[in-house]
């Protein structure tokens, strides 16, 4: 007969089954890492903390091969592992840079260097390095524009901004690409295409760590603040990490120590920053389930979608949105409405006879019995109304799944956007349900 379970088991048996389920499966023993390995250590370092794994919800990332204690030290990378602007001026790419005018800045300088190391191959001191980088990304300028064109409108426009940008940086670059010619056997174009510049902007764009700003004299005045860091550029983003990461000018080092504390054998993370689900999928090409951070934005069009179409103050209180800046960053969260986007609603909803009390509101002061219930009826109403619309995104995503299998991994990566946000939109209706009742 099975023995009963008491409740201890069974907490144990689910955290056991949670943790299983997350765990990494090792990949120190792969060629490419038994290398950077190697050539970290002869750059004088050496890691006990970390293995290589990989794991079912973030991929490839770094595993803790003991416990971590808080305040402890993940990983000390020393300046000699590190790729900078100093590494680009002081290799054969130097006297380039140096002599170029105007110059060049130092994002371009590093993307230089990148490209022309990859092309090196087998000759380039970096290769154990440069072999364990993606061949591939996932942000939104390696999208295609018929994936871009069914994400979220906000980021919709970021995206095509982003190409742009990409796109044009790589046209003002190319008389300096040329100028390198003699370095090279092959033809400059060859070397350094759109889709070798995409690469490397996207290498340093989601893997760079920062730097304390610094001045080189034959580089732009543009901020020096970003370094490669390999091995420790394996580590994935947790917004529910903190940690402590910072250049130690004393040791030399790029360091960085747990806030909390880690099992052996759990994923260790960092945190990019406290970025919504949009900001992720834009800067680094992935999304984070169950993000805090995440929300839905509410178009300036939606926004107004659900008031009276008979208000002659209706302007005005634009105005006042616009120039208090309450018309940008409305959204719904985990926990409901924005208060910012209460805040306009409610400014909106305003009574003619209470106009004069738009101030106040703006402070957040309660108005009227009328107004809190007319601004959470217009909450409700937009929310329904962005669900519906998600679901008919989600479905769009999902038909072009079938339809473009070889778009399949980037239409899942949009299509996970779009869930995490429908299941932000449904959680804020349970409140503004909630909310509404209290009123009834
Ligand atoms: C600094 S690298 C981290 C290591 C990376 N996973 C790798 O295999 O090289 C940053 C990239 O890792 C991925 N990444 C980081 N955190 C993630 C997460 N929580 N979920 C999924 N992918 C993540 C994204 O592709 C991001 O651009």
């Amino acid at each position: 007969m099975p023995k009963r379970k008491g409740r201890t088991s069974r907490i144990r048996k689910r955290k056991l089954f949670r943790t299983s389920e997350m765990r990494g499966v090792n990949e120190s023993y792969r060629s490419e890492f038994i290398e950077l390995k190697k050539w970290l250590k002869a750059r004088k370092f050496e890691d006990t903390n970390l293995i290589p794994a990989r794991f079912p919800g973030t991929g490839r990332g770094l595993m803790s091969k003991i416990s971590l204690q808080e305040g402890q030290m993940i990983i000390s990378l020393p300046e000699s592992c590190l790729l900078t602007t100093h590494t680009v001026i002081r290799s054969y790419l130097g006297p380039y840079v140096t002599k170029w005018k105007p110059s060049p800045s130092p994002l371009l300088a590093l993307c230089t260097f990148l490209v022309s190391e990859k092309h090196a191959g087998d000759r380039s001191l970096w290769k154990p390095y440069l072999e364990i980088l993606p061949k591939s990304y996932t942000c939104p300028v390696c999208l295609e524009p018929e994936v871009v064109d069914l994400l979220p409108q906000p980021l919709k426009a970021k995206a095509i901004e982003q190409r742009a940008h990409v796109q044009e940086f790589f046209a003002s670059s190319r008389d300096f690409f040329c100028s390198l010619q003699p370095l090279f056997v092959e033809a400059i174009d060859s070397i350094f295409s759109y889709r070798a510049f995409l690469w490397a902007w996207c290498t340093v764009n989601t893997r760079a760590v920062y730097l304390r700003p610094r001045l080189q004299k034959c580089l732009s005045a543009e901020p020096d603040t970003c370094a490669l860091a390999p091995y420790l550029d394996l580590l994935n983003h947790s917004p529910h990490v903190q940690v402590q990461a910072a250049f130690n000018e004393e040791t030399g080092s790029y360091e960085i120590r747990a806030a909390s504390r880690y099992r052996k054998h759990e994923e260790v993370y960092i945190c990019y920053g406290p970025h919504d689900n949009q900001r992720l999928l834009l800067e680094y090409g992935f999304v984070s389930l169950h993000n805090p951070h995440a929300c839905v934005y509410v178009s300036r069009e939606i926004l107004l979608k659900y008031l009276p179409q008979i208000d002659k103050q209706m302007n005005k209180k634009i105005s006042i949105l616009e120039d208090h800046g309450f018309m940008e960053n409305l959204t719904f969260g985990w926990d409901g409405p924005s208060w910012r986007l209460l805040t306009a609603l409610k400014l909106l909803c305003l009574e003619a006879e209470k106009f004069m009390c738009w101030k106040q509101v703006l402070l957040g002061e309660i108005i009227s019995y009328m107004n809190e219930r007319k601004s959470l009826e217009v909450a409700q109403k937009i929310c329904c109304y962005s669900i519906e619309e998600t679901n008919t995104m989600l479905l769009k995503v999902s038909r072009l799944k079938t339809e473009k299998l070889s778009l399949v991994s980037q239409l899942t990566l949009v299509e996970t956007l779009w869930i995490e946000e429908l299941k932000i939109l449904q959680a804020s209706a349970e409140i503004l349900n909630r909310l509404q009742s209290t009123f009834s």
